[in-house]
């Protein structure tokens, strides 16, 4: 799958970390930053990588911070995107089976690495559930955009 990542200085490991997991797995992987430990602002790397799963150069986005909010909320100000904040495997799997979420958010200092590592395994290979309901709301969320 091809995969773009992001993160402010506060989730700068754990994005190396999936970074490195992905591509071993054999996911093609495009790194929006940010790039080290120095003090940036989350909105630049979240909207960065937002703008490439909306414009269907990824199939998927995943993006980290301190927490995951601030870079998630920057995410979902792209149109097209819908990226959900984890802190569990349950809800990776129903927001992509509910929600269709084509990114996902985690944080480096609330949520364990082995926690993230199955968060993003989930996040990944859990598909649509094509519900019919679930599309509908979908619909009205796309609606707001407009
Ligand atoms: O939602 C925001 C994120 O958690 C940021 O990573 C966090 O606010 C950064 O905080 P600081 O600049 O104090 O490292």
């Amino acid at each position: 799958m091809k995969i773009a990542i992001a993160c402010d200085h506060g989730a700068f490991d754990y994005k190396e970390t999936i970074k490195e997991m992905l591509i071993e797995e054999g996911h093609e992987v495009i790194d929006c930053g940010c790039n080290g430990t120095d003090s940036v602002d989350y909105p630049d790397y979240g909207s960065a990588c937002a703008k490439l799963v909306a414009s269907n150069e990824v199939e998927r986005g995943i993006v980290m911070c301190g927490t995951g909010i601030g870079i998630s909320i920057s995410a979902n100000k792209v149109k097209g995107i819908r990226c959900a904040l984890c802190t569990d495997v349950t809800m990776a799997r129903l927001t992509r089976e509910h929600n269709d979420a084509n990114m996902l958010s985690v944080g480096q200092r609330t949520t364990g690495i082995e926690t993230v590592k199955d968060i993003v395994h989930t996040f990944l290979n859990t598909p649509f559930s094509n519900g019919e309901r679930h599309i509908a709301r979908i619909q009205k969320i796309a609606e707001l955009e407009k």
